[in-house]
Formats: C-alpha cells, structure tokens, sequence
C-alpha cells in the first residue's frame, strides 16, 4: 500500500472512519457533567458545584492527583446497577460514532465498594451495557478491573476476593491512581496471583513516573501492556526492550497535555514513540474531563504534529488490534478490514 499518496487533507476523515480499537478508557472517566447532574437528581444528591458550567469549569489541573480528587468526587453520584449501566452504555455509543468496533474497558470497583456499594452492582451494570452492544451496535467491548495503587495491596487482594465470583466478566487486572509513591513493586504479590488466575495483565507506569516504573511493572508485575509509558524514551535500554518484545503503550495524547506530562501535543512524543518502532496505540483515558474521545484524541495530535500522516494513521490502528487481548483470528479479521478500509482510500 502506498499510504504516501494520501494527501495530508484527507486525514481527517480518514483518522474518524477508520476502524480501531480503544485499549486504554476508564469508564469512570467518561461520566459527562451532564450525566453526573442527572444520576445526582435521580439517587437524590447534592453535589458541591450549583452547575453543570461550574462542574465543569472546575476542571483545569495542574497534574495527575488534582484531577483524580476530582474524578473520584465525581463517581460517587453512581449508587445502582441502573447507574453504572447507563455511564457504560453512553460510553459505547460514543464509541461507536468513533468507529471503535472494540474497547477494553477499566473499571475502578474500589472507588465503589469503599462506598458501600457492592461488588455484583458495578460489574451487573457494566456488563449488561457491553452485552447490549455486542447485540445492538456490534461492538466488541470487555472489562480490565483495576487497582488503586494509592491503597494498599491487602486492599486489592480483598477487591479480587469480591471479583473472582465473577471471573467470567473481566478479563484482566490493571493498576491505576496516583504513581508517585506508589512504586509497582508495592503489587507484586497481587499481580503474581492475578497471573495465576489466568488474567490478562496491564499497569499505568510512566505517566508521571520514571522509566523505572516501567522496567519494574515489565520485570516484577509481568505487565503485558503499558499504560501511558511516554517516559520510556528517557531511557535507551528500555526502547530497545519495547521495541525488541513489542511491549504495546496505550498513549492518551489529549490526557497527557491536560495532566501537564507535556505542556502541549506538539511537544507530545507520540510520533518519536512511533518512529522508534513501538507498539504505541492512542486512546482517550477519560474523555469526559481531557475534552474529548477517541477520534478527537487523533485529530488534535495529527494537526499538531505534522510529522504524523496516513502510514501513522494506518500503523496507530493496526496496532490497536495487535495489541488487544482478542483471540489472534478476531485481530486477523480487523486488520484485514483495516487493510480493506485503506486500499480504499487509494484506489
Ligand atoms: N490518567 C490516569 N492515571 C492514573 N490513574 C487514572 N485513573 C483515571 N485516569 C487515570
Ligand atoms: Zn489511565
């Protein structure tokens, strides 16, 4: 395929209809303003902001903890099934404008159950939109339970307890919240028994941490993916392991500019990630506070980064789907609907 005869005016159609995948979403992270007003009304909560326009005028942080302390104050409106279903439901038909035709999908129960609320109602509601949409949008979805790392890890072995009743719902664990501090050796055990289970493993490292937390969630989690990971190029030896075992990053370029990791998405070392030869992938994290899902998470990069163009484009979805946890004829299957959907744009 010759991407280079694409014109760079193409792109954004091109980057909106492509078929891809989204491996990088907290759900939580996707409850809109609009949605938490509404779920406040109906479990009868007051909120400490009089105002959608004032929610969301709060949202301007200066890092990765200011934004959390905001996000988990916003998923407290979730108490029921009802709850939980309608923020997944709402996710996946955003998704499907986007044309992600599969998302594997975090979800935080310990933000939750610390709350009150039971294990079954979450993952009930979660899973009951993505069986929905597997029916009626024809979107493939599955769910990644994550760890607070900012807890300890009894805490996570107590969560995993609550989650093994429903192993068939999720399909692997991850590690979230604040990463200062909170080095991925404090879950080594946890991780080692999730690895027992036959769970898929993935771990933030990198966002605000050094290359070492990415060596250590590689080499004492057995992490599988890398979540953010944009701190990897401050170490040579380690993109020559990522490039060698094509260890993929779910890279969320809107998250890491609002987050301050970059201080804008031409400075974002995407296209670098990319030219070294690495599985990056893009993706949202969470849409609802770093202004905008998927598809807007490539526009806005590929406008600020010229270097970027069709074969970028091509090889950012390709490795959405080498990279996800489908069975390997599932990921033949879109890669072959990938190439079909590119020789289209030449012909
Ligand atoms: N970007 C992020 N980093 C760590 N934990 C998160 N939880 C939700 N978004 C997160
Ligand atoms: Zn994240």
């Amino acid at each position: 395929m010759n991407l280079a005869s694409i014109p760079r005016h193409a792109l954004p159609e091109l980057l909106c209809r492509m078929p891809k995948a989204e491996l990088h979403i907290h759900i939580e992270g996707s409850l809109e303003p609009e949605l938490i007003f509404s779920l406040a009304e109906r479990n009868r909560l007051q909120l400490p902001y009089p105002t959608i326009e004032a929610l969301r005028a709060a949202y301007a942080f200066t890092d990765l903890q200011s934004f959390l302390d905001i996000y988990y104050a916003g998923a407290s409106v979730l108490q029921t099934e009802e709850d939980f279903f309608d923020m997944a439901w709402a996710y996946l038909l955003r998704a499907k404008a986007d044309n992600v035709v599969h998302a594997e999908i975090f979800f935080d129960p310990q933000t939750h159950t610390a709350r009150g609320i039971p294990f079954v109602t979450i993952i009930n509601g979660l899973d009951r939109a993505i069986q929905q949409a597997r029916k009626e949008l024809g979107i493939s979805a599955a769910l990644i339970l994550c760890f607070l790392r900012h807890l300890t890890e009894d805490d996570a072995f107590t969560v995993l307890e609550e989650a093994l009743p429903f192993r068939d719902k999720f399909i692997g664990i991850g590690l979230d919240s604040g990463e200062k501090g909170n080095p991925p050796e404090k879950f080594s055990k946890v991780f080692a028994r999730c690895r027992e289970l036959e769970l898929r493993l993935v771990a933030h490292a990198g966002e605000e941490g050094t290359a070492e937390y990415i060596w250590h969630a590689l080499d004492l989690l057995q992490a599988e993916r890398i979540d953010h990971g944009v701190h990897c190029l401050d170490d040579p030896q380690l993109v020559t392991r990522l490039v060698q075992q094509q260890i993929p990053l779910t890279v969320c370029p809107l998250s890491n500019v609002k987050l301050c990791v970059f201080p804008t998405l031409a400075a974002h070392n995407i296209a670098r990630l990319l030219a070294c030869g690495i599985r990056a992938t893009i993706n949202s994290d969470d849409p609802a506070y770093f202004g905008g899902y998927l598809n807007q998470n490539y526009l806005e990069t590929f406008v600020a980064l010229p270097e970027l163009g069709a074969a970028e484009a091509y090889r950012l979805a390709r490795n959405s789907f080498e990279a996800s946890f489908v069975d390997v004829e599932v990921k033949a299957g879109w890669i072959s609907q990938l190439d079909a959907f590119f020789q289209q744009q030449h012909a």
